[in-house]
């Protein structure tokens, strides 16, 4: 290529540049006007919802179906994630806790939903992210509920029996596990390796090939693991790559997950209800008496109406010995007439029936 013509394409990025910036300003704009409209239609003592799911769900499918490429879906539909997040910013900056500290992947689902324009403050526990929410001191929580390899997140589901909570959307997210190392690290002195449980089981194969003597210790969080190594010689740290850039890490070794699809789902809560897409899951609590069938007398109706079921966990009630809850996502909206006829005819057979929410299926 001729410097001629890399002079040209130069010129020409430059121009569509000034066009983008001009048209996401139009839209900065629109948002504003969109907040103003919200403030005036507010009814006396109403507060206003600025924060759409359901509306920024269908933004998003819109672009993806629209675009021709170069550029993937996927990358088309973050560029926008982030445009819509610095939107809503103007209309009303989100608070977002989240399960930390800084760098865990729980961080990195919160601004895969949110994008990065939120305040986000980073929580110690999981139930600290459901306090905070509770007490109305954020918006929004982000905690992880399942593992692809390692199943359920128990401090979750339990934390849901204790809190009033509504779950106001879910996202995906791959985990690539690194061994991390720091500065000083002597890289064949390590004799022991941190992480968190769940990552550590993650990796389970791949530490029994590589390190089969060296101690696994665990620790909090991911980001807290390779923390520690920072100042440590003789340690590693099994922490994704939010982490590795935040400490400054060097990977020793990349994407050592004993499966390849390792991948973790987050939800968010908060106490907004959120309206149908025509493309929701549930999330609801039920507590069946203790007699023979009586799973089978749950799972009947959903099976009678063609609802699919998408996860099924059972927990101990916390309200008697030996009595358990479940806890059962499934395709629908609450409000849909199928889905409250099914919940009506559970809640008949049912001690207690809580639905926790519905919202939008992923998009990203
Ligand atoms: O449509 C709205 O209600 C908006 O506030 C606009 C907008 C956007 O930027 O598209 C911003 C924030 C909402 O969460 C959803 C969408």
């Amino acid at each position: 290529m001729s410097d001629q013509e890399l002079k040209a394409l130069r010129v020409r990025i430059d121009s569509l540049d000034e066009k983008i910036l001009e048209l996401i300003s139009d839209r900065a704009r629109c948002a504003q006007e969109v907040a103003r409209v919200k403030m005036a239609s507010l009814a006396e003592g109403e507060v206003p919802v600025f924060y759409r799911p359901e509306r920024e769900a269908a933004v998003l499918k819109r672009v993806m179906d629209r675009n021709k490429g170069p550029l993937g879906n996927e990358e088309m539909a973050r560029l926008f994630r982030e445009i819509m997040s610095s939107c809503l910013a103007l209309e009303q900056p989100l608070k977002v806790a989240y399960l930390g500290p800084e760098g865990t992947f729980t961080q990195a689902a919160a601004m895969k939903h949110f994008g990065h324009a939120v305040i986000s403050r980073p929580m110690a526990a999981i139930d600290e992210v459901f306090r905070e929410v509770a007490a109305g001191a954020v918006n929004f929580g982000v905690v992880p509920v399942e593992n692809s390899t390692e199943g359920a997140v128990n401090h979750t589901l339990d934390s849901f029996l204790e809190h009033d909570m509504v779950i106001c959307g879910e996202v995906e997210l791959r985990i690539h596990h690194h061994l991390l190392v720091g500065e000083s690290t002597k890289t064949d002195s390590i004799t022991r390796i941190y992480s968190h449980a769940q990552s550590l089981a993650q990796c389970r194969k791949w530490l029994d090939a590589h390190y089969p003597n060296v101690e696994r210790v665990a620790v909090a969080s991911n980001a807290e693991a390779a923390k520690r190594v920072k100042s440590e010689w003789n340690s590693a740290a099994i922490a994704g790559d939010m982490a590795a850039s935040l400490y400054g890490l060097t990977r020793l070794a990349e994407k050592i997950e004993d499966r390849p699809d390792n991948s973790t789902r987050f939800l968010m809560i908060g106490s907004q209800e959120v309206p149908p897409t025509g493309d929701d899951k549930t999330s609801i609590i039920v507590s069946m008496s203790n007699k023979p069938g009586a799973l089978h007398e749950l799972l009947v109706p959903f099976h009678d109406n063609g609802i699919d079921l998408t996860r099924i966990e059972t927990r101990p009630s916390r309200s008697g010995k030996w009595t358990y809850v479940f806890f059962i996502d499934f395709v629908g909206h609450h409000r849909d007439p199928l889905i409250k006829a099914v919940l009506e005819k559970i809640s008949q057979d049912a001690v207690a029936l809580k639905v926790l929410g519905s919202y939008p299926k992923a998009v990203l």
